[in-house]
């Protein structure tokens, strides 16, 4: 075998080799072999590996974790010549969402050898795409936030605390452009369609608004609908552009390793100081501070929900700024070929670094050491060891499923306390024929007809995206796809026989496509050409996550982000990424997780610095603030 060829080929034919050449009941001379039996022996130890040569840290960091050997494994009663490479990864990342993607990517453009693992077919989980009938589909939202790739002359009007303005005029690069900068790292670049209008509102009394890509457009549309509170709201998304500004100028790594965040804090000491002051409050608090008008204060809880899931009052007004302003100031852009491009871009990267992903490969547990997580096994047997474990499943998986143990930690106790899990959705798939939509229908859509009350109920309000206004060829000739989304919880489709559980999707599907029809597009029924209705159950299968769920969403009013648990765990060795660490839900907030993971672990596994005495300092300062929020 070509030493130099890595990735699924190289992992698959090793295991194809185990298959066809068995070694019965190996008694592994040396680590080197114990490594390469899966399932049946004892995992190697940490002292096991310092003695063979396998050292931790910085001066390791040019080594080679791929073995060859051609030795002859004895056994009981029988000799097998055994010719195999040996594994013995820095990493393993279990799962291929965005958030597993890009802590695997970052990690392996350091020279650390990564495996990920994934249980699906093809990269990508959430932000991963299926085919049908000549479709391409996006598994979950087409709002790409973070997918920009300019500098911008930002022209703004800013409130001073005496209730006057300033006014702010300067050239930014920005750093949230994280999904750009993810994919650049492994040397990929992919063409995006900058989308006119990030989402049409379609609220209660009538009330139509879209949000123009350019954000002086947006604020006039809003100032019309609402003149006597233009004052609140220029102040409230100025505060918004004041902490995204601050984002937007940090260089953004791990909040969990102090020799960065200290010398952030010296390099821009105001922004740092911005932002650590808006981390535990919430959008809701910041809008009524400025926002009298009860409507207007629910637009901006639509605002909120359409990624949070939550109204105002629970939206960390941190993430908030972020995506109020990214659209202006990055814009929202699609990737040419959908959303499932992002992914396969990432995974071919990750392969090209030297790394390996693995799909068809179901993690069932992780293998917990003198209580340090050294490796992971499959539902087939195998087991792959490494230095450290990044899990890209939600923490209610992580620790209800993939680690057996009787007893949470307490940092996970503390994290289920505060937040629960997200309801998750029933969506639906179309294939219509194109001349349905009306000339200048916009991609995104959001539709609560009646009653603000019904904001945050299941099937309350309905999210839409076509995203074939921008990329046609996503649909065959003279079709478009309509992806109609509405939040639903798994408890809603449990004990259902199948006939039963086909019927209520039926029924659902036809509640919501008649709503749109009524609201959108008349004549929508009778365009149906293809249609998919994936249900909470059909969320938990295909991407593994418990219930179903969209992600954590707090329990009650959370102290802004404070509350968050960052990458470490409790675990050592052990670390997670992705939506249920901080920053939360969303593609460019599970990218910034990983972001954030790949420093920290790099840190640890000596490919970046790191001072021991400084990180037990921060760690700990941080987990009490966690307790206070
Ligand atoms: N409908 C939607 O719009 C929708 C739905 C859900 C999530 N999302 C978005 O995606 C974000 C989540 O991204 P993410 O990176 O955190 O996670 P993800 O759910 O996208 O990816 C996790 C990956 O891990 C794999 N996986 C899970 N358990 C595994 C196991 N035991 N063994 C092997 N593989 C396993 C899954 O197959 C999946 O590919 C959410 O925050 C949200 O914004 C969107
Ligand atoms: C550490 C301490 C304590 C302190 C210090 C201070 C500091 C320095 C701080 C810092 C911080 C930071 C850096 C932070 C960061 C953050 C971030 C980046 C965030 C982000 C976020 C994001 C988000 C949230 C996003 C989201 C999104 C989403 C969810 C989306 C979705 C979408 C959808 C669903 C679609 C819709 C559709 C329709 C309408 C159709």
């Amino acid at each position: 075998m070509n030493t130099h060829t890595f990735g699924i080929s190289s992992s698959q034919s090793i295991i194809n080799n185990w298959k066809t050449k068995p070694v019965i009941n190996p008694k592994p001379r040396n680590q080197f072999q114990r490594i390469l039996c899966f399932s049946s022996v004892k995992s190697p130890k940490l002292s096991d590996h310092r003695m063979q040569g396998f050292e931790f840290g910085a001066n390791n960091r040019k080594r080679e974790n791929r073995f060859s050997s051609k030795s002859v494994v004895e056994s009981e009663g029988s000799s097998v010549v055994a010719e195999r490479d040996s594994y013995f990864y820095d990493a393993i990342v279990i799962g291929s969402g965005v958030g597993g993607l890009v802590a695997a990517t970052q990690l392996a453009v350091k020279g650390v050898k990564v495996l990920v693992l994934e249980k699906y077919v093809i990269p990508g989980g959430s932000s991963g795409f299926y085919q049908r009938d000549g479709f391409t589909f996006d598994v979950g939202s087409s709002v790409m936030f973070g997918f920009s790739d300019k500098s911008k002359l930002v022209f703004q009007l800013c409130p001073n605390d005496k209730g006057g303005y300033w006014i702010g005029l300067w050239l930014m690069k920005g750093n949230l452009n994280l999904i750009t900068r993810a994919l650049a790292a492994v040397g990929c670049k992919m063409q995006v369609i900058p989308d006119p209008t990030t989402v049409h509102f379609h609220l209660p009394n009538g009330l139509s608004v879209q949000v123009h890509r350019e954000y002086s457009e947006f604020i006039s549309e809003l100032v019309g609908k609402f003149p006597h509170e233009k004052e609140g709201i220029l102040k409230f998304y100025g505060v918004c552009w004041k902490i995204f500004n601050a984002l937007n100028s940090l260089e953004l790594k791990s909040l969990e390793e102090p020799i960065y965040l200290f010398g952030q804090f010296f390099k821009k000491p105001v922004e740092c100081l911005t932002l650590a002051y808006y981390l535990p409050q919430n959008a809701g608090d910041i809008a009524r501070k400025y926002i009298k008008d009860p409507e207007l204060l629910s637009f901006i809880d639509a605002e909120c929900f359409i990624v949070s899931t939550v109204n105002a009052m629970q939206t960390p007004m941190i993430n908030a700024s972020m995506v109020l302003c990214d659209r202006h100031f990055g814009g929202i852009n699609y990737p040419v070929g959908g959303v499932g491009e992002i992914a396969k871009s990432l995974a071919k990267g990750l392969v090209n670094q030297g790394s390996e992903i693995l799909y068809k490969a179901n993690a069932t547990s992780i293998i917990v050491e003198d209580g340090k997580a050294v490796g992971v096994k499959l539902s087939d047997g195998r087991q792959f060891y490494a230095k450290t474990v990044i899990s890209n499943a939600t923490r209610w998986d992580t620790f209800g499923k993939l680690l057996k143990r009787e007893e949470l930690p307490e940092e996970e106790k503390r994290f289920q306390k505060a937040y629960v899990k997200a309801p998750s959705f029933l969506s639906i798939h179309m294939g219509v024929k194109a001349d349905v939509l009306p000339p200048y229908t916009d991609c995104h859509h959001f539709v609560l007809e009646d009653d603000w009350k019904n904001l945050e109920d299941p099937y309350g309000s309905v999210f839409l995206s076509i995203p074939t206004i921008l990329d046609k060829s996503l649909a065959p000739e003279g079709n478009h796809i309509l992806h109609i989304f509405t939040t639903s919880s798994i408890e809603d489709w449990e004990g259902l026989s199948r006939k039963d559980y086909e019927a209520k999707k039926e029924l659902v599907a036809e509640k919501l496509i008649n709503r749109l029809e009524k609201k959108l597009f008349p004549g929508l029924k009778s365009s149906i050409v293809f249609k998919e209705v994936g249900t909470p159950k059909t969320h938990r299968r295909y991407l593994a996550r418990d219930s179903g769920t969209y992600g954590p969403m707090p329990r009650t009013i959370p102290k802004g982000l404070l509350g968050m648990p960052f990458n470490t765990t409790a675990i050592n060795g052990l670390y997670c990424v992705g939506d249920s660490c901080f920053p939360g839900q969303g593609v460019i907030a599970v990218a910034f997780s990983g972001v954030m993971c790949a420093h920290r672990v790099a840190a640890d596994l000596g490919f970046e610095k790191k001072n021991p005495v400084l990180d037990t300092a921060l760690l700990q300062l941080l987990g009490w603030l966690r307790t206070l929020a």
